[in-house]
């Protein structure tokens, strides 16, 4: 079976794999509306900083299509202005989504910026809507081209690398968390399109990867790509990263990331930082892979990045995060004693902050940086 993809398209059609039903049932459920899709992110139906950025501007494109072909036009035709306040406050909606992957943040700046030029140049409102369709679907298509180049540079990289520290070394462990595959962009994947290249090259021994708990991205989500690509992998509990590191070689760390501050601290899901820690004490290269989209350079370091923290309950389910708890007779599925409908008392951040110093090598679809010698943070500039 191919790989899953995150998003389905067909014409102005939009479906999404339902990944809170991942990996027991796949079901894909239509996108109509831009609410559709907001709820989508919000609840983490999609979910992974790249996926999410391409449904909102997917979601955008296909409402301005389907508007040009309406009979009678909708309102929002009438006028430029009319259509600049309609977009306006459709990006201004998408981005209270959820607020920590800054992607999403990229792919509405963008999409403003061809409005507003779209504006400048006095196209007409038809003219206008085409130049933010087409740019909606620019978002969405470089997605995969782009993350099979940084996979490459990465994989190479990595490669270069184990051969340095290790001599004789022809396969390489690596530890990844999260899910950062094709469920989590547009196809191919980040930090697993690193993972898979090596492994269509030849050069993987085994992939390890921990179960991300409480949504469970690693135990749910990849697993089920790293079996369907035939990629040999281990999983680990959150918990079990330093036994690993104590028990096996593991030649390197490779994660994603939802946020990289312009000296490189990088925000990724929560259990990254502790695997950074962990491969510091055991001079383990920790590798972030992501594309130039996830690069904030608007802030100086990760103290200025939004944390997510998502519902309590979400950190109390054995089974995924399907919710909301309405009876005693659900509750029975939480690992703590719940009364519905709140829950008190639970720390439950989505994301944490790995400072650049605990970080080995950035890598983006335009290159890899690395510390200069002394140096405490990057200097991005060159992959930016
Ligand atoms: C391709 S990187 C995706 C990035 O997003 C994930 O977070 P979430 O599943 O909550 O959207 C995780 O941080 C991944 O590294």
């Amino acid at each position: 079976m191919p790989p899953l993809t995150s998003i389905k398209t067909s014409g102005d059609d939009i479906e999404i794999v339902n990944q809170l039903l991942l990996p027991h049932v796949i079901e894909y459920v239509q996108i109509e509306t831009v609410e559709e899709a907001h709820d989508a992110i919000k609840t983490m139906k999609i979910r992974g900083a790249p996926a999410i950025a391409s449904l909102a501007a997917l979601s955008l494109s296909s409402q301005l299509s389907r508007g040009l072909k309406a009979s009678p036009p909708p309102d929002y035709l009438a006028s430029t202005d009319a259509l600049k306040e309609h977009v306006e406050r459709i990006l201004d909606y998408f981005f209270t989504a959820r607020p920590t992957a800054v992607n999403l943040g990229a792919a509405i700046r963008r999409l403003r910026a061809t409005l507003l030029k779209s504006l400048d140049a006095n196209k007409s409102t038809r003219d206008i809507c085409q130049n933010l369709i087409n740019e909606g679907w620019k978002v969405s298509d470089e997605d995969v081209g782009r993350n099979k180049e940084m996979s490459r540079r990465g994989g190479e990289w990595l490669r270069q690398r184990v051969r340095e520290d290790h001599a004789k070394v022809e396969v390489v462990n690596v530890l990844t968390v999260c899910n950062t595959g094709s469920l989590a962009t547009s196809g191919y994947g980040t930090a697993l399109g690193l993972i898979t290249y090596l492994h269509e090259s030849g050069k993987l021994g085994t992939a390890f990867f921990t179960q991300s708990a409480p949504y469970h991205q690693g135990s749910r989500l990849t697993a089920m790509e790293l079996q369907e690509l035939k990629i040999p992998s281990i999983m680990i509990c959150d918990t079990m990263v330093g036994s690993l590191f104590q028990s096996h070689v593991i030649h390197g760390v490779v994660v994603g990331a939802d946020r990289i501050a312009r000296n490189g601290d990088t925000a990724n899901k929560i259990g990254t930082y502790n695997a950074a820690v962990l491969a510091a004490r055991h001079n383990i290269p920790f590798i972030v892979v992501a594309p130039t989209t996830t690069i904030d350079l608007d802030i100086p370091d990760g103290t200025h990045i939004p944390i997510e923290h998502r519902p309590a309950i979400e950190a109390c389910l054995v089974r995924g995060a399907i919710y909301p708890i309405q009876s005693h007779e659900d509750a029975k599925h939480a690992v703590v004693m719940i009364t519905p409908p709140g829950l008190e008392g639970v720390y439950n951040p989505s994301f944490d902050v790995t400072p650049a110093e605990l970080i080995t090598a950035i890598v983006t679809e335009n290159g890899v940086a690395v510390k200069n010698p002394g140096m405490r943070g990057f200097d991005l500039s060159e992959i930016a």
